[in-house]
């Protein structure tokens, strides 16, 4: 046999003066949810009728306005969910469901049968148009398979005006393999079948061009679909539908692509369930626009509870870092992203006025408060972080803001801890380590007694303190004077002689909490005569004093 290459790149379309480059999505298309139906085929598992029932009303919810619901002549359960939707009355006046058939007699009868009764409803029929499929698959030639197509629309149509309900039932028809199928026979097949239903209005009739396995590139498959509107001839009562998967991880940039080139109506899943790779995510779709100013009309500030919902029916867990659903799409964890996040976090109205929009932020795209995340986990700590990422925990989570220059020593000590373990470093553990490194530093200084004198000895305007400390199994009173009782706290200590000279570099404090219960926290940077190095130390207290107290004594501690 002859030797070919094992893979080839696509043929591209032939198109001149494509316009789809050109051009903005400024609203969104018209969305189809097609979770129940190729969604749920790809699960391991089928939904069961009640779980789908609970996902109907999910999509519902979340604001889809047409739902593909099932396969309805493939099995009892399929039949049975179309059924209940409709006899229960749980379908709302605005949402149109439809559902699929293959081009065979009895599932279309089947299929038919199960819509009985529906106030508006689409039927979908499929054909498969590619060489591949047509050669390998139907054995059949181009016009056999447009007489396959053509005799199962026509079969649809009769049936639904013999049971009164062809006003209620619109037609959407899928060549299969859309992309890797000749354009040229598209164009005349599409055209075919167009005349066979008859449509009565562009809602009437919905061509749906699907990528059904991604075998090229995004933009080919726009230029293809921007080519297909130039020569099909029935445009104007056609609604154009793309229906896109996976398999090269470009289904939502073709979705996107595609409406660029004309496409109104696209089908996708949420989270991107479906066959293989999957189908195109919605979700990603949907808030990719909302994140360029485009109000996609479907309501995803709930977004945990939809993946924690579409977790459990499909077994399958979301990456952590798939866009928008995932767990960690909003996390940093890298040093200078969280000193950016910080930065900007804290300068949001600044930002806003300078860029004219409500939200952009160093490395967050979109505000995770818009689709039901909280800030919490914007910023997680391992030995990637820096000090600005622990600086943003300390504030954030336990309301301590450490002082800039203090902030590269507190890190210090948390990489410490990182490299050690090799782990993630919780926001609880960076707080305990924080604590026993720099408040409860330990060490042979104890502050035993505290009183102020006022006025001190030396004049009214000073204040004198007293303090009684233990260094080592010594025990010392010492007296110092100062401006205030930090001054001459640190004056009494300096007298202390079994205690090194130091001074005082640095000094702030501020309240922790608030109310009854609220506290003082001091953070000193001390000098020693015998180094430059700053030697930190906090303390904390109800007590203003006794906390800056107790922040020398950690310093002292520490050095
Ligand atoms: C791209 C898509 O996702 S298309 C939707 C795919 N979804 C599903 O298939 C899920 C539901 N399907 C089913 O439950 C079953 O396949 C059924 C009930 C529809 C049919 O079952 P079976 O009769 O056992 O056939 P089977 O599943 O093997 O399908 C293959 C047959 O369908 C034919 N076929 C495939 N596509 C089509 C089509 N669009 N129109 C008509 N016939 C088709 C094949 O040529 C083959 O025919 P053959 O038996 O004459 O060789
Ligand atoms: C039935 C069609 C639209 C389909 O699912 C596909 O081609 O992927």
């Amino acid at each position: 046999m002859e030797q070919y290459p094992k893979y080839r790149a696509s043929e591209p379309v032939a198109i001149e003066n494509r316009v789809w480059p050109t051009r903005r999505i400024t609203r969104p298309p018209a969305w189809v949810s097609v979770d129940l139906r190729d969604g749920n085929q790809a699960f391991a598992r089928p939904m069961n009728v009640a779980t789908k029932i609970r996902y109907f009303q999910m999509l519902t919810q979340i604001g889809f306005k047409e739902i593909e619901v099932a396969y309805p002549a493939s099995s009892a359960e399929e039949f049975e969910f179309v059924r209940r939707l409709i006899a229960e009355n749980l379908i709302p006046d605005d949402v149109r469901i439809s559902v699929l058939t293959a081009a065979r007699e009895n599932l279309i009868a089947r299929t038919i049968e199960s819509l009985q009764g529906v106030r508006q409803a689409t039927i979908h029929c499929y054909v498969a148009t590619s060489d591949l499929h047509r050669e390998f698959v139907f054995h059949k030639t181009e016009a056999e398979i447009t007489e396959m197509a053509v005799s199962a629309t026509k079969m649809i149509a009769e049936a639904l005006e013999q049971n009164g309900m062809r006003d209620a039932i619109h037609y959407e028809f899928s060549p299969e393999e859309f992309s890797d199928s000749r354009l040229g026979f598209i164009v005349d097949l599409a055209s075919a079948v167009h005349d066979a239903w008859r449509p009565n209005g562009k809602a009437d009739f919905i061509l749906n061009l699907p990528a059904t396995v991604e075998r090229r590139p995004p933009y080919e498959y726009a230029d293809m679909v921007e080519a297909f509107t130039r020569s099909y001839p029935y445009m104007a009562d056609t609604t154009l539908s793309v229906h896109t998967h996976n398999d090269q991880g470009g289904a939502v940039a073709a979705a996107e692509m595609a409406v660029l080139a004309g496409a109104e109506r696209v089908e996708g899943t949420l989270c991107g369930h479906g066959e293989r790779t999957g189908n195109m995510d919605l979700v990603m779709f949907a808030l990719n626009l909302k994140s360029r100013g485009v109000d996609p009309g479907l309501d995803f500030s709930n977004l945990p509870e939809i993946v924690e919902f579409i977790e459990e029916v499909s077994d399958i867990r979301i990456h952590p870092r798939a866009p928008y659903t995932g767990e960690l799409v909003f996390t940093a964890f890298s040093g200078t992203h969280q000193d950016a996040i910080r930065k900007g976090m804290a300068q949001r109205e600044e930002i806003s006025a300078r860029f004219k929009q409500g939200w952009k932020m160093p490395y967050l795209h979109l505000d995770p408060a818009d689709i039901g995340r909280n800030y919490d986990g914007l910023i997680r700590i391992n030995s990637q972080s820096g000090k600005g990422g622990i600086a943003y925990i300390l504030e954030s989570v336990y309301g301590i803001s450490i002082p800039k220059l203090m902030q590269p020593v507190v890190a210090r000590e948390v990489q410490r801890a990182a490299e050690a373990s090799g782990n993630e470093v919780s926001a609880v553990e960076i707080h305990r380590i924080f604590m026993e490194k720099f408040v409860d530093a330990g060490g042979k200084v104890r502050i035993g007694g505290f009183r102020i004198q006022r006025p001190a000895p030396t004049g009214v305007d000073q204040t004198g303190v007293e303090l009684e400390l233990k260094v080592g199994d010594s025990t010392y009173a010492v007296l110092g004077t100062g401006s205030g009782p930090i001054e001459a706290a640190v004056a009494a200590l300096n007298r202390c002689p079994a205690l090194p000279d130091f001074q005082v570099e640095s000094y702030s404090e501020h309240a922790l909490g608030r109310g009854s219960s609220a506290q003082a926290i001091a953070f000193i940077g001390l000098k020693f005569e015998d180094s430059e190095t700053i030697v930190y130390g906090v303390g904390v207290n109800a007590n203003i004093n006794l906390a800056a107290i107790g922040a020398i004594a950690a310093a002292l501690n520490r050095r």
